[in-house]
């Protein structure tokens, strides 16, 4: 206990100042016997310090501090604080007034022999409470360290100051009347928080009842502090408030002979089901299951609540209007104080909106969002678990692969919206076509891919694919027009073709390839052997651009002769691969792939500028009138500038216009005659020769031929094969005849014979070039030819 001034000297005296009654501190501190102060005026005890002047009376000196001195009996004079208090709260009726005396410091007799007459003095000092006694002007007269440590306050601070001080003044009224309430019932209990010196709140449970110190009627009491609790209380009512306020829902179950009830839910519960607890208050939450869904997520909760565990599910429930829903649900155990649990918590996440959105998402990312049909994930998805089963059920799975054969022309003519029209057509006819558990995908622009499942034979399998195709061919309409689309088709199946998804798909892909080589809108079954054509097709595709940049290309050239002189008027010009592995590669291997890829394009510039450069060489020795011709690609002749890029080669080499011929096929300029006939125009400002090669095979309009301005003609070589058939010279003689009306040159090509000569002298063809006379050479052997003048003999 701290040495605080316990118990006080309290005198009880009237407005006269003559002491009424006292307690037995002051026999002990002052000395008197209890005799001598009965009846003894204040003054008699106590010497105020005050100023010169008549003495105040003692109403004029309560609560204030007054210094002094006490007198004591052996004549001591103890320096002393004195505290003055009316007895009673209401100060208009005060009539009695406490005087506290206290010892200024170091003056104080030995503690016990204040306390001494308390037996409960160290029990109260080790209380685990606040402890204190109030006189009934509401001042302490006792006190505990407790009590100092929740006021932040010195023993010497604390008679000074009425209790009601120590609260919050919006308490004060309450705490007066607790007090006042405690002198006239006997007891009283509230609870209130002291707030400290420096501003420290402590919550208090004060309980106190009335009693008296010697003649003085007092209020003893204690005060538990119960901040702890409150704290609790306050967590408690914050955590309350969230499960109430949260959008999960939240049931409470209490457990019971192994039963789970409701006991509680909060309102997001009773949001998301419908149910209010009312409705449902002792029911088990598994009502709301759906019987026979997600059965495996219930058997784990069961088992879980059984071992009294902790357990997450995902699963079904119904709503109170019958409507389903995802539920993202955790149970907890909560175990009262000896450890047995009682109840379960219930968390349900509503997952309803994000299940279907991941749905949603699952969709777009494996479905081709323009048709609605698989892509290529679901695809190969799809495709695994096929071979997979097929695998164990000793069945087949075939895969026909699509593409649309012209569908660059459909959009770059009719418009992208009308591509968009073909290609969602293009998916609804498949889906017409084929069965519920086949897969149909868009694996690319115009690609299709179709998965069957388990077909009964091969022939079904051509047999669905032939329908197919006609059924893709057949006509678009578009804004009143019609647009026909086709399809090369590759099938491939499993096991024969590969054992897994990715052989399975290159062998489909490649007799898709090779059905377009073969002229488009077909099908094709894979084969070993097509694999080898689309194998070399492949190798070729991706070294050839290797191949012309690093000068692998070769130009020779095949010497066109004057039919009636005999002499070498010209060449053309026919490129070759010189392959560092394969050896020569003829034309007729690469020029089509060159053609399919747009290498072409490079290719060909890459000829005419080899051709100028030979012309150049020849010019320079002294072979002016040579004409070189070389091969265009209808690609080249689409390229925007072809013509202005050409006259730029040509001054470059220095080479004159007319010494350069470009063969151009006759298929090649019937495709867009009206285009054609443009770019012509201009190669023909250019002042470079023009041919139509291969005539006779394509489908000439007159009226065209006639506006192409063109030099020569070249028959084609099928004509000539054999000059006994009577159909073939018939229309090599109509050529030769039509060439020479329309006032054009005509060269006859793959002469190969003595009687071909004769039969082209006889009906007067110009030129002719073949292996009669000459196969390509090398430049420098042809020029060295035509240095020689080797002639074609009579
Ligand atoms: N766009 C380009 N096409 C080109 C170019 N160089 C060649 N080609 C085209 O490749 C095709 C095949 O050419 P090639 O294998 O060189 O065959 C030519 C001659 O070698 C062959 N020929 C010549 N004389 C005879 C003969 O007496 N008999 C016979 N069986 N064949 C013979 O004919 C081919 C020339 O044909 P053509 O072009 O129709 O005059 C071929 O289509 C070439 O056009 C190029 O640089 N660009």
């Amino acid at each position: 206990m701290n040495l605080s001034p316990l118990p006080l000297a309290v005198f009880v005296v009237d407005a006269a100042g003559a002491v009424t009654s006292w307690n037995k501190a002051c026999e002990k501190l002052a000395g008197y016997p209890a005799a001598d102060i009965d009846g003894m005026t204040l003054e008699r005890i106590i010497e105020f310090d005050d100023p010169p002047g008549p003495t105040p009376r003692i109403a004029a000196r309560a609560d204030a501090e007054n210094d002094g001195v006490l007198k004591c009996a052996d004549g001591r004079r103890l320096g002393v604080r004195i505290m003055v208090a009316p007895q009673s709260f209401d100060v208009e009726q005060a009539g009695t007034f406490s005087v506290i005396v206290i010892p200024r410091a170091g003056q104080l007799p030995p503690r016990y022999a204040l306390i001494q007459d308390l037996p409960v003095a160290d029990i109260i000092e080790s209380l685990p409470c606040v402890f204190y006694v109030i006189d009934q002007s509401g001042h302490l007269l006792l006190w505990n360290k407790p009590l100092e440590e929740a006021l932040e306050m010195e023993a010497k601070e604390l008679p000074t100051s009425n209790v009601k001080f120590f609260f919050d003044e919006k308490d004060r009224p309450l705490i007066v009347e607790k007090i006042l309430s405690a002198f006239e019932y006997g007891c009283s209990t509230h609870e209130a928080e002291l707030i400290g010196k420096h501003g420290k709140r402590t919550a208090f449970l004060f309980q106190c009842a009335r009693t008296s110190l010697g003649n003085v009627p007092c209020v003893f009491g204690t005060g538990l502090d119960i901040s702890a609790r409150k704290q609790a209380e306050l967590g408690l009512r914050v955590r309350e408030r969230a499960i109430y306020s949260s959008l999960n829902a939240i049931v409470i179950t209490y457990c019971e002979e192994g039963e789970h009830r409701i006991e509680y839910v909060n309102p997001a519960f009773e949001r998301i089901t419908g149910y209010t607890l009312a409705e449902i208050r002792g029911r088990d939450p598994r009502f709301m299951g759906i019987p026979g869904c997600d059965e495996d997520e219930r058997r784990r909760i069961r088992d879980a609540l059984k071992r009294k565990e902790s357990v997450r599910a995902v699963l079904r429930n119904s709503r109170k209007n019958g409507d389903i829903f995802w539920n993202d649900l955790r149970i907890d155990p909560v175990s009262n104080i000896d450890g047995d649990i009682t109840h379960f918590v219930g968390v349900i996440n509503d997952i309803t909106e994000a299940r279907h959105y991941e749905r949603r998402l699952h969709h777009l990312a494996h479905h081709d969002p323009l048709t609605g049909l698989a892509n290529r994930t679901l695809l190969q998805e799809r495709l695994r678990f096929a071979i997979d089963h097929a695998q164990h059920a000793g069945s087949m799975v075939a895969l026909a692969f699509l593409d649309l054969d012209n569908f660059k022309h459909i959009n770059d003519n009719f418009g992208h919206a009308a591509g968009d029209h073909v290609l969602r057509e293009t998916a609804q006819r498949l889906r017409e076509n084929m069965r519920e558990d086949d897969v149909i995908a868009r694996v690319g622009g115009d690609e299709f891919v179709l998965l069957m499942c388990n077909p009964a034979s091969h022939e079904s399998i051509a047999d669905l694919v032939e329908r197919i195709r006609r059924g893709v061919m057949a006509p678009v309409l578009m804004n009143g027009q019609e647009i026909f689309p086709g399809t090369s088709i590759g099938v491939s199946l499993f096991p024969e073709d590969g054992d897994t998804p990715e052989k399975i798909m290159r062998a489909a892909d490649a007799a898709m390839y090779h059905a377009k080589t073969l002229g488009k809108n077909n099908f094709q079954f894979y084969s070993a052997e097509l694999n080898q054509i689309v194998h070399e097709h492949l190798m070729l595709e991706a070294s050839l651009s290797r191949a012309i940049r690093e000068h692998e290309m070769v130009l020779d050239y095949q010497p066109k002769v004057d039919l009636r002189t005999g002499k070498v008027v010209g060449a053309e010009a026919l490129v070759r691969w010189r392959h560092p592995v394969e050896g020569m590669i003829p034309p007729d291997r690469f020029i089509p792939v060159a053609e399919e890829t747009g290498l072409i394009v490079p290719l060909g510039e890459w000829v005419i500028d080899e051709a100028c450069g030979a012309l150049k060489a020849m010019r320079a020795l002294g072979m002016d009138d040579f004409v070189i011709a070389v091969n265009l690609s209808a690609r080249q002749l689409r390229q925007r500038q072809f013509a202005e890029r050409l006259g730029e080669t040509l001054r470059r080499h220095g080479v004159d216009p007319r010494n350069l011929e470009l063969e151009v096929t006759e298929s090649q300029l019937m495709e867009q005659p009206e285009d054609a006939l443009g770019v012509l125009g201009q190669l023909k400002a250019l002042g470079v020769r023009l041919s139509i090669d291969d005539f006779g095979t394509g489908y000439s309009s007159l009226s065209h031929l006639q506006k192409f301005p063109v030099d020569y003609i070249k028959i084609d070589r099928s004509f000539l094969g054999n000059v006994g058939h009577d159909g073939h010279l018939v229309i090599t003689r109509a050529i030769i005849a039509l060439g020479h009306n329309l006032k054009l040159k005509v060269v006859a090509e793959g002469v190969e014979t003595r009687e071909q000569i004769a039969f082209l002298r006889k009906h007067n063809c110009d030129q002719m070039q073949g292996y009669y006379f000459s196969p390509a050479l090398p430049q420098d052997v042809l020029q060295e030819m035509v240095a020689r003048d080797q002639r074609l003999p009579d």
